[in-house]
């Protein structure tokens, strides 16, 4: 299988959460030249569940990627780069894609003793595909006895592999509002009420929820990555729209952060005589490594000489949390040694990687040391 060709292919093609389907007809493409004698293979909305069956199956193991892009306007500078303007594989995702198809090439032509399902999963970034799919029927009748999954990493050498045993990622919640006051000329303020000015005095006041309520030995975030308002530049700003996203390392400390955002909304709306309708948008579940089959990959890793690093929490999220918190199992980082980061208009992951997972997943899949 030409990995990089497939990886540069479904980098060209990026489509945002459950708009897939170019990336979907790709991946049955893909799926359909491989050797059909093991293989079923299932679609759920713009995802595709495949079961590939073992020789003397004693349980079923699960494998997961994310398949969907995000709404980024790319500057590597490739020669395949996207195809989709304002959309670009900026998380990672076509690597993800390109070690799940290398993972069923081995377990179709190196049949093992289990049955694995591979899952393709939509719409990581948003609105969240993993609960839904979790909870479908298709899912459910495959439903596997352990589930693992990969996130690129760019700040590690190609091919290391990064872990942790219990809390690797963060729980989140995205966060949308919108403050409705009263327009007006831009002479007369006192004639109306700024929602510019009330936006901006929200946005400034909800960082101290993080520095002076949360615990310092605990640790959130509050990220605002858009804001928009107004008309014109000599018109007072009759609404302005913040969209943001919360971070915290536990369930509780999401809805104390929440409580507090809710009564500097309050203060808002009392000061700036204004509305402001809250939206919470999708929530994942923080990502929770089993502690015991975390410690089997990391021993197995160990054993096999692959570079393995033990890696501190991050503040990113993944709906694979979900899937995690009803199946016992893990999620790794993959390093790719990428100068621009997650979510960079400018991400380039090294392609070297790709090779280097299947090797490992597979190895895993192969070696037993999961039961
Ligand atoms: C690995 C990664 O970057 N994941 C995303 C998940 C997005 C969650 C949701 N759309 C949000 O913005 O809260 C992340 O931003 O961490």
């Amino acid at each position: 299988m030409d990995y990089i060709g497939i990886r540069r292919a479904l980098h060209q093609i990026p489509e945002l959460g459950f708009e897939e389907y170019k990336t979907q007809a790709f991946l049955l493409n893909e799926i359909n030249h491989l050797p059909q004698d093991r293989l079923e293979v299932k679609t759920w909305r713009t995802g595709i569940l495949v079961k590939v069956f073992g020789t003397k199956p004693d349980r079923t193991l699960g494998y997961r990627c994310d398949i969907d892009g995000l709404p980024v306007q790319e500057e590597t500078g490739y020669s395949f780069k996207s195809e989709h303007e304002g959309c670009m594989h900026a998380c990672g995702h076509d690597f993800h894609m390109t070690i799940a198809l290398g993972l069923l090439e081995r377990l179709t032509t190196h049949p093992i003793k289990d049955d694995v399902i591979v899952i393709f999963q939509p719409a990581e970034e948003g609105p969240g595909g993993a609960l839904p799919m979790l909870q479908s029927d298709a899912f459910r009748a495959w439903k596997p006895d352990m589930i693992f999954a990969l996130h690129i990493a760019p700040e590690y050498p190609a091919g290391t592999i990064a872990i942790k045993e219990g809390l690797l990622f963060a729980n989140t919640s995205e966060l949308f509002i919108d403050f409705k006051g009263t327009g007006g000329h831009a002479a007369y303020p006192h004639l109306a009420n700024d929602m510019v000015v009330a936006a901006s005095a929200f946005v400034t006041q909800i960082q101290s929820i993080i520095s002076r309520r949360l615990n310092p030995l605990d640790a959130g975030v509050i990220t605002i990555g858009k804001i928009t308002g107004g008309t014109k530049q000599n018109i007072i700003a009759e609404q302005a729209r913040i969209e943001g996203t919360i971070r915290a390392l536990s369930p509780e400390s999401m809805t104390s952060i929440k409580d507090q955002i809710e009564a500097h909304i309050a203060g808002i709306e009392a000061a700036y005589q204004c509305r402001a309708a809250l939206d919470y948008g999708a929530n994942y579940y923080q990502v929770y490594n089993n502690y015991v089959l975390t410690r089997k990959f990391m021993a197995f890793c160990e054993n096999e000489g692959h570079g393995l690093t033990v890696c501190p929490e991050a503040m990113t999220g993944e709906d694979f949390g979900y899937f995690l918190k009803e199946i016992p199992g893990f999620m790794f980082w993959l390093g790719v040694d990428s100068e621009y980061g997650l979510h960079s208009s400018r991400l380039k992951p090294d392609e070297q990687a790709i090779a280097k997972a299947i090797e490992v997943i597979f190895g895993f899949m192969a070696s037993g040391e999961h039961s």
